[in-house]
């Protein structure tokens, strides 16, 4: 995914390597009438365009809507220079109508193409085009925006129907994906050595998680797939929370677990059949043959306590809710263990001494911050949920509000814990965990809609396990 600023700089690139610019325009325009003509068909279009390149593509695109037989009203800033007066003059070439911008003016049963700013948006909308921009979004008509809805990342900006990117996601399509509206990737011609970038986050993509889920031999058993402890619940309110761990476990053996231990309260309720129990009158490590844990789900102040007994185990290691404090980060990070920290932004930001807002702002930085000071793999859950590690970074595309209940949190737990038993590294598991966590989800609101259960989600997770292992269920954008 790139910054706008590393988008420029891969334009620039190709420019030195002689690539010729118009040619990605021309492309860019033309996909983005392919996208038009796939969701409008024949609707007239008012395509608004700005002085710059994002301009540019606006009028290539009128160009080809033009062609295609579509009506095309076309409102221009004044001054387009380069390649964008290019387009300008090969659309007036094509006798299209064109009207100083000042005049745009929107008319039932048209759909908006919104080509004023791109990448190139310095600092937030104001004056004329705050104005313009609100026009539009109070039209009610559809809007496709090219390349990023304008006015992002600021405010003002175009709330789109659907978005057409061009050559690469840009940082607002994952962290602004609500002004996007259904989202599409278009190859522009860029040379593909430019887009390759391990600099920068990536986008997780069904393509490089397929190859990382675990297969089963046919000689499988169940001490062979990997095995899973659950320590959380806290004895001291009452057990209010003794669904937490319960809901690990779940979502433990829907992601594939051979076996389950829980560690949790003694009068905690033995569920689910499946698991092997180990009620406990404090925080301990009980003896168990596992090869990986989820730690401090419902712990309440047993959190901290679980988590450390747990490091007396020297596994891999998920630590969620309660046990996500200072003091267990650090033992962690002195022991050298491999741990996945799975916090919210209300746990992140006690752990970085932020409000929640704060970490809410800006999660890239957050989660590699978190990552950088302790040393261990950070999944900053959230829309989107962000993967951190080291110097990488990786956003989750699945996932949906849906998915706002209590508990799924635990289900992501048990799921991540089940990928480290069986044996993948601490970031593949994270990465994988949380993209069958979030596809669970999405397969589920689309069927039910609002109103899920955590133990649905995980109930989930083996049909989103096959739609990607299958390949039933591509990315959640199109490539055109
Ligand atoms: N090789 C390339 O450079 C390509 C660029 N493409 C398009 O070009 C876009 C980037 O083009 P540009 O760099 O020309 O930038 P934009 O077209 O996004 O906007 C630049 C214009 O906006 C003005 N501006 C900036 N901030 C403003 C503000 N706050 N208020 C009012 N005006 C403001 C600038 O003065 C400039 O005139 C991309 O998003 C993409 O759509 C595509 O044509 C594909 C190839
Ligand atoms: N709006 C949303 N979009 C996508 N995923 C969401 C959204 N809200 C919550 N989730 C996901 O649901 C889970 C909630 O976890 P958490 O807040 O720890 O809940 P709990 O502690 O109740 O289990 C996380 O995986 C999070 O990413
Ligand atoms: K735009």
């Amino acid at each position: 995914m790139f910054t706008p600023e590393a988008m420029r700089e891969a334009d620039q690139k190709a420019a030195e390597m002689g690539y010729p610019s118009l040619l990605l325009m021309e492309w860019a325009g033309m996909k983005a009438a392919r996208v038009y003509k796939e969701l409008f068909g024949q609707r007239p279009a008012v395509v608004l365009a700005g002085k710059g390149n994002n301009g540019g593509d606006g009028l290539v695109l009128a160009r080809h809507l033009l062609l295609e037989g579509v009506r095309v009203r076309v409102y221009a800033a004044p001054d387009q220079a380069g390649d964008a007066l290019q387009a300008k003059n090969a659309l007036l070439a094509h006798g299209a109508e064109l009207y100083p911008l000042e005049e745009a003016a929107f008319g039932e049963g048209e759909v908006v193409v919104d080509a004023l700013f791109g990448t190139g948006l310095k600092g937030p909308l104001t004056g004329f085009y705050a104005g313009l921009v609100e026009r539009v979004n109070a039209s009610g008509l559809p809007i496709l925006a090219l390349d990023l809805p304008s006015g992002l990342p600021y405010s003002p900006h175009v709330r789109a129907t659907a978005t057409v990117a061009f050559a690469a996601f840009k940082t607002p399509h994952l962290l602004m994906r609500e002004a996007c509206g259904r989202l599409f990737l278009a190859e522009i011609g860029l040379p593909k050595a430019l887009l390759e970038r391990e600099d920068l986050p990536e986008v997780a993509t069904p393509e490089a998680l397929r190859p990382l889920l675990p297969r089963r031999p046919l000689t499988a058993h169940k001490g062979s797939v990997g095995r899973v402890g659950v320590l959380g619940g806290y004895r001291g309110d009452g057990l209010r929370y003794a669904g937490a761990p319960v809901l690990a476990a779940l979502g433990a053996y829907r992601m594939g677990a051979g076996l389950v231990h829980l560690a949790v309260p003694e009068g905690t309720p033995l569920e689910p059949l499946e698991a092997v129990f180990h009620p406990l009158p404090a925080p301990a490590l009980p003896p168990m043959r596992v090869e990986a844990l989820a730690v401090g789900m419902g712990g309440g102040p047993w959190g901290v306590l679980w988590a450390m007994r747990a490091l007396e185990a020297g596994l891999p290691t998920v630590l969620d809710a309660d046990a996500l404090h200072l003091e267990v980060v650090a033992a962690y990070r002195r022991a050298g263990a491999k741990a996945v920290l799975t916090p919210h932004a209300g746990e992140a930001g006690r752990l970085l001494g932020r409000s929640p807002e704060e970490v809410a702002k800006d999660p890239l930085e957050a989660a590699r911050t978190l990552a950088r000071e302790t040393g261990l793999t950070v999944v900053l859950k959230g829309n989107p949920t962000v993967v951190a590690e080291g110097e990488r970074l990786s956003l989750n595309p699945t996932g949906n509000p849906a998915l706002a209940t209590g508990g799924t949190g635990d289900v992501l737990s048990g799921a991540i814990a089940t990928l480290l038993a069986a044996g993948l590294p601490p970031f593949e598991a994270a990465r994988l965990g949380v993209y069958l966590h979030g596809l669970a989800g999405d397969l589920l609101a689309e069927e039910k809609g609002v109103g899920l259960l955590a133990k649905e989600v995980a109930e989930a997770l083996p049909r989103a396990r096959e739609a990607l292992l299958s390949g039933t269920r591509g990315a959640p954008w199109e490539r055109v």
